[in-house]
């Protein structure tokens, strides 16, 4: 009989806890998916024989002692059982779920590295911490009901039972203790049934499980144990008491969890590479998106953008890992799926340079080819351009779905393969900006990100948004509650618990590198915590290269908007390709802050008020009227246009000789004059009524309200002052091919020189640095939000009531003067 049992507990499952066990090795006497016997403690059946008490508990049941570990005896022996179980199974195999209401966890005291590992979480050690792991456990059988296979165990380890533990926490222990083998749940409970009140119900006993009974004198009746092999043929159990095994030693426990520790650190690392799938491009995205974000324990931990979870929520404070995270995410979708299964829109708000890894630079040509637009240190402008790009998308796929009859796109895909309608996610990195100022951008913003939250599903389109502040998450909360509610999938990093449930604490103390995972819209209790790896520079960039050598042929770089760059007019291919072979002449001024950077400016025709103001103190406005002078020169074919440049202050001159430069090479004939002389071309242009050559004539101004009082005074002949003539020359210009492009420092100086109509005769402005009330008094629309910005200009065309954001052109080094003005 004793040597059955010694058959039966091999090594670690029957041994003699002392000093003499530290050399024996772990993780080889069991094995999952077989019920493993583990001896408990030992009987005497008559004077002079022992024999051991051997019953089969993990993979087969649980097991129940109603002494709880506050007796030291039952402590020991607790921790000799969880011990031996998790010496023998293989590393990594069992997780534990300690609870102890007793002692604040010192039961567990010495499997504290197990902890410190992450391998195992703190002990509970109060009734909300108690019912966190009996969700946990709960959980776990309903996705192993669902379906999902999990490999190792969880082992619910009650030391003893928290104050205030009753009938509701009883019942769903029996319920676990019901569904629990076959899902690999089991439990280990001390205290278990709790002592019996008078006038009220007792607990239940459980189901498959052993259960220990006090019988006096140290010594425990034992039930019939779960499985084939009983006891007793009548269910009274052991026919002798027994005495616990004494358990081991606090040494014994901590030097063999140091040794488990270390194993487990391994186990659960990852680094970026093994995120990656073998051979790339080998996914269909038809039922949604789907990769390994890192490990839950020793398992992968896959997340999926499809129906069940379209968008995901990620909150992390600065330096949580956030945007390596996303990095991980974003490599493993791009490897997963070929540019004809997904495509991808970044934008990120905050200085720094999270989404650089995706396009080319000066020093790496490559770029991950999925990546369709990619703005780093966005505008909240160009936030609303790609929102509306995406919007614009929907539209389209919609009618498509429509046109086909079905209302999904993976009913479209499935039916016809032809159709290339790649999942679209966009991920905008520090979203909560776009909602910052409560203003027309971030109105349309939420309309736009509302549209896509609810929609975007059904057409293929996915979100993740980020942000580093649960103020920025709740603004948005308050502002439009119903957004939320189609972000079921919320990940928190260190400090992100502003994305979970308020009353789940979940991701208070998480190591960087780890994150909570909720995709019950961040309720407690449905977290899981996992680790996701560094994404480190070398792996990145080895991976991208990867892709980008994979390319299709002609694909195209993406469209990247870097808020920080500055706009050379030579840079703009739109400008470097200008040529006389135009319908109707452009005066370039920049580039619009909208998704791909398209050229801005103002058509120049015949139309009154074809003149050009640029308005500001900045430097930068006569590198604008530089770029717009010489956009103009190249779109005449040469000897067609005259150019007369009039550089009135001296932060102009460069730009003035630079344009004087480029006009010239051009082929346009092209003049310097002075204050004086442009008062007298104003006089002689404002007389004549048509140009005597048919060339088109170009004042340039650099400086205009440097020559407002010289205009101001009247001739003392005709009574006509400098501003009648120019009046009459913007007024009627036009027509007679005679247009102004002028750079004034101040609006009053402008609107002085312009007169009483405000300035309308002048349609086309670029505000630079204006106050919001200069641009509010300028367009007569008070409530405008222009707010001045470096290295932006609000382009106003009152020809066709356009305003928009944009990146003035300057000339290499200008912005750095201002930086050293500043
Ligand atoms: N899983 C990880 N393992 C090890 N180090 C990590 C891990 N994740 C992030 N780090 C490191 O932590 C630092 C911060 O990471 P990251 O830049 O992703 O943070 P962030 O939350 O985006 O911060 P910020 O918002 O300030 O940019 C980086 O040095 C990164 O290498």
């Amino acid at each position: 009989m004793q040597r059955l049992a010694e058959r039966l507990t091999p090594g670690w499952l029957g041994c003699r806890l002392d000093g003499a066990a530290v050399d024996l090795p772990t993780g080889v006497d069991a094995v999952l998916g077989r019920p493993l016997p583990v001896r408990l403690g030992e009987a005497w059946p008559v004077a002079g024989s022992v024999f051991s008490v051997v019953v089969p508990f993990v993979g087969a049941g649980h097991l129940a002692v109603d002494s709880d570990a506050r007796d030291p005896m039952v402590a020991r022996w607790l921790r000799g059982v969880l011990l031996r179980v998790l010496a023998a199974l293989p590393d990594g195999a069992l997780r534990v779920a300690a609870v102890d209401g007793a002692t604040l966890g010192a039961v567990f005291g010495p499997f504290r590295s197990m902890v410190e590992a992450e391998a195992w979480h703190r002990p509970a050690i109060d009734l909300p911490g108690f019912q966190h792991v009996l969700s946990e456990a709960e959980e776990r059988i309903e996705r192993a009901q669902a379906g999902e296979i999990d490999p190792s165990v969880l082992l619910v380890c009650v030391a003893a039972l928290p104050e205030g533990a009753g009938r509701t926490e009883w019942s769903r222990l029996a319920a676990i203790a019901h569904a629990g083998p076959a899902a690999g749940v089991f439990l280990l409970l001390a205290g278990y049934p709790p002592p019996q009140h008078p006038g009220l119900n007792a607990a239940p006993r459980l189901e498959s499980t052993t259960h220990l009974t006090a019988a006096g004198g140290g010594l425990f009746a034992v039930s019939d144990p779960p499985g084939p092999h009983r006891f007793s043929s009548d269910g009274s159990g052991l026919a002798v008491p027994m005495r616990l095994d004494a358990g081991p030693s606090d040494d014994l426990v901590e030097s063999i969890c140091r040794r488990l520790a270390k194993a487990a650190r391994v186990q659960a690392s990852t680094d970026f590479a093994a995120l990656m799938p073998a051979e790339i491009w080998q996914e269909s995205s038809v039922s949604g998106l789907r990769t390994v974000v890192g490990r839950e324990g020793r398992n992968d931990c896959v997340l999926a953008l499809d129906d069940a979870t379209p968008h995901w929520l990620v909150g992390g404070r600065t330096g949580s890992g956030k945007t390596v995270f996303l990095l991980d995410v974003l490599y493993g979708l791009a490897s997963r799926y070929s540019p004809d299964e997904l495509g991808l829109y970044l934008l990120d708000f905050k200085e720094g340079v999270s989404f650089a890894e995706f396009t080319p630079t000066a020093v790496d040509p490559s770029w991950i080819p999925h990546a369709r637009t990619v703005g780093i240190e966005s505008d909240r402008e160009y936030g609303l351009a790609v929102l509306r790009t995406l919007s614009r998308e929907m539209t389209r796929r919609s009618t498509e779905l429509k046109r086909a009859g079905v209302t999904k796109i993976a009913d479209l895909r499935a039916g016809r393969p032809d159709v290339a309608m790649p999942r679209l996610l966009a991920v905008i990195d520090e979203f909560h900006v776009l909602f910052e100022g409560n203003d027309a951008v971030a109105g349309q913003a939420v309309a736009l990100l509302e549209e896509l939250a609810r929609k975007g599903r059904s057409y293929g389109i996915h979100l993740i948004l980020a942000s580093q502040t649960i103020s920025g998450v709740e603004a948005l909360f308050a502002k439009t509650e119903s957004i939320f509610g189609q972000f079921p999938l919320r990940v928190a990093l260190a400090g992100g618990g502003g994305v979970l449930d308020q009353l789940n604490d979940g991701a208070d103390n998480l190591p960087i590198g780890s994150a909570v995972i909720n995709s019950a819209a961040g309720i407690p209790g449905a977290n899981r915590v996992i680790r996701f790896p560094n994404a480190d520079a070398e792996s990145v960039t080895a991976q991208r290269h990867l892709l980008w050598n994979a390319r299709p042929p002609g694909d195209a770089p993406p469209a990247v908007f870097a808020g920080y760059a500055e706009q050379h007019p030579d840079q703009d291919p739109t400008f470097v390709r200008l040529s006389p072979n135009v319908r109707r002449r452009r005066a370039l001024v920049g580039r619009a802050v909208d998704v791909g950077l398209p050229t801005a400016g103002f058509t120049l025709d015949e139309t009154p008020g074809s003149h050009v103001a640029v308005l500001g103190t900045s430097p930068v406005g006569a590198d604008v009227l530089y770029a717009a002078t010489v956009s103009l020169a190249r779109q005449h074919a040469p000897g067609t246009a005259r150019f007369l440049i009039a550089p009135l202050v001296a932060a102009a001159d460069e730009a003035a000789d630079a344009t004087v430069e480029a006009v010239t090479s051009a082929g346009q004939s092209c003049g310097t004059i002075s204050s004086v002389q442009f008062r007298a071309r104003l006089g002689d242009l404002a007389q004549s009524t048509a140009p005597t050559d048919g060339q088109t004539t170009y004042l340039v101004v650099f400086g205009a309200d440097a020559a407002s009082s010289l205009l101001a005074a009247s001739d003392p002949t005709t009574y006509r002052s400098g501003h009648d003539d120019l009046r009459a020359v913007l007024a009627n210009g036009p027509t007679h091919g005679v247009h102004l492009l002028g750079w004034w420092r101040t609006v009053s100086r402008f609107t002085d020189d312009l007169g009483p109509t405000g300035g309308s005769e002048v349609a086309c402005l670029v505000a630079l640095n204006l106050p919001g009330n200069d641009v509010g008094a300028l367009l007569g629309d008070y409530a405008t939000e222009w707010q001045s910005r470096p290295n932006r200009a609000l382009l106003i065309d009152r020809h066709d009531n356009r305003r928009a954001l944009i990146v003035p052109y300057v000339r290499p080094g200008t912005l750095d003067q201002i930086d050293d003005l500043a």
